[in-house]
Formats: C-alpha cells, structure tokens, sequence
C-alpha cells in the first residue's frame, strides 16, 4: 500500500511540554499512516521518548493535540521495563500477560523472532539482547495497528541489530500495521524507515531517507554516504547542521541566515 494514499492513523499537532522550566516538547506534528515506518533521532534528552508516550496517551502535553484512530491497536516496545526479581516468572509466563495471548500465538512469535529455546526460561536470566526481542514477541502478540518501539536494540549485539532491522519492515508487511521507532543506530536504519524525525525538543528536520540521502544537508547531518568501490558505509556521525542553538532552558535561539551552527 502507497503511504501517500493510506489512512492516517495517528497525528500530533503542535505539542508543547515543559518539564522543570525545561522544554522538552516544542510545537511537534507528525503524521503516521498504515503501513509508514517513521524512525525518531536526535540526542540523549532530546525528548524521543517523552514524544512517544505523549502520542500513546501515557503523559500528557502542556498543549497541542493527539489524534488516534479509535479503536487503534498499539503494540508498545518501551525503552525500559522492571520486573520484580522476587517473582518467578518463565518467558512463556510473561507473554502470557499479554493481552489476547494464546499459546499458539506465544509460540508463533517466539519462534519468528528466534527465541523458542527461551520459552521455559526465567525472564531474569535474560541477556540484555533476549529480553529485547521478548519485549518485542509481547508488542506483536496484540496484533498491532501501530507498532511502537523505543530503541529496540539496545544492549543487542551488531548482527543481532542488523537482523532486527531487517526484521521491521518484514513485520510491518506482515502485519499491515504502522511502525514508530526510537533509534540511535542512523546508519543501520536508514534502510528500514519511510521518513526520519530528527528532534531536538523540536523538529529539527525531517524526510524520506533515500531524498534525504542525496541531499548535501543529509551528509552534513548524519556522515558520508559509500563511495564507490566502498563496501561498507562508515558509522554515521551524530551533527546538527543547525540555524539555531538550544538554549539551557530549552528554548530555541534562531540564527540569522548565513549564521548557521555546526
Ligand atoms: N518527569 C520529568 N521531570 C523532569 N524532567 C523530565 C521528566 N521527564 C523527562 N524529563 C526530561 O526531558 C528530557 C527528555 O527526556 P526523554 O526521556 O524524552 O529523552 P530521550 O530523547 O528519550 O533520551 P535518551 O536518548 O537518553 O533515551 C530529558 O532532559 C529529561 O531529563
């Protein structure tokens, strides 16, 4: 399905938040749509994961406006999640937790995701890269319209992190569902994303990787592209080509043109 013509199924528009005389949100839209894989960047602190859980509904801004589809399914991946470690609790046992959770469906996911030899394990005995993809099985488990997925490979290794972002899209087609993501990894994700969101408190810019990647713009912000006969890319650089500068309060000081900060 085209983006371009598919139903939007979650909006923001103008969101501002401010936490502790800080702005963390300032005056952010975006606009998903069914079948869209929109990646979020930036910085440390920058508000990503604030701006997620504004969309989901889990805090909310000091003013603008979320619009979800009624009835819209989100299967959420969050950026932390702590059990008590007194309570025994096998892989299996936690999936079933989840919302609409068959054991059919557990053992689908697990074994889709390459971790069915989990199955009986405690949850606690997990490798930081295990108990990623079981958070993962538990967001698929709903069978979600939107996904959502606050940076999904931390703690996995580098083959582990390629495999997962080949993974999205495959899942994003099998599911027809939309995906929002959180990520640091600019180089591995530029082939698993629709458009990139690069925030910094606001949007400091954003678009299609592939127009974005031809774009001088894009080569200042994130790195060089492969040259040719290069077989591989090197890791992008994390660097605002900025008109303006963050002030330590949060607001945003604008530049003169030709005043541009690197
Ligand atoms: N409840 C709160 N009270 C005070 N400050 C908060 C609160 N919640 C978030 N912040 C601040 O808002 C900013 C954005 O936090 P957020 O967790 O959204 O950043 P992030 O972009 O997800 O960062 P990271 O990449 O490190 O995960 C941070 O400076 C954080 O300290």
């Amino acid at each position: 399905m085209s983006s371009t013509s598919a139903a939007t199924i979650l909006s923001a528009s103008q969101l501002r938040l401010t936490r502790q005389h800080k702005t963390v949100l300032d005056n952010i839209s975006l606009n998903l749509k069914t079948g869209q894989i929109i990646t979020l960047i930036g910085p440390n602190g920058c508000g990503k994961s604030t701006l997620i859980k504004v969309l989901l509904g889990l805090e909310s801004a000091d003013s603008g406006k979320v619009t979800r589809r009624p009835g819209l399914r989100i299967g959420y991946m969050p950026q932390r999640l702590s059990l008590d470690q007194r309570m025994p609790l096998t892989v299996t046992g936690f999936l079933r937790l989840a919302r609409g959770a068959g054991n059919e469906r557990i053992g689908y996911w697990l074994d889709r995701l390459s971790i069915s030899a989990l199955a009986q394990q405690s949850v606690h005995d997990l490798s930081g890269g295990e108990w990623q993809r079981v958070l993962l099985a538990r967001a698929l488990l709903i069978k979600p319209d939107l996904l959502v997925l606050d940076e999904p490979v931390q703690g996995v290794d580098v083959q582990g992190q390629l495999e997962l972002y080949s993974l999205i899209p495959q899942l994003r087609d099998e599911l027809g569902c939309a995906v929002l993501m959180v990520s640091h990894d600019l180089h591995l994700v530029m082939a698993a994303t629709d458009e990139v969101i690069c925030l910094n408190g606001h949007v400091c810019c954003s678009g299609h990787p592939d127009t974005v990647s031809i774009d001088p713009a894009y080569i200042r912000l994130f790195g060089a592209r492969l040259q040719q006969g290069q077989k591989q890319a090197p890791l992008a650089h994390y660097t605002h080509h900025h008109d303006h500068q963050h002030c330590a309060d949060g607001h945003v000081e604008h530049h003169a043109p030709g005043k541009e900060i690197l």
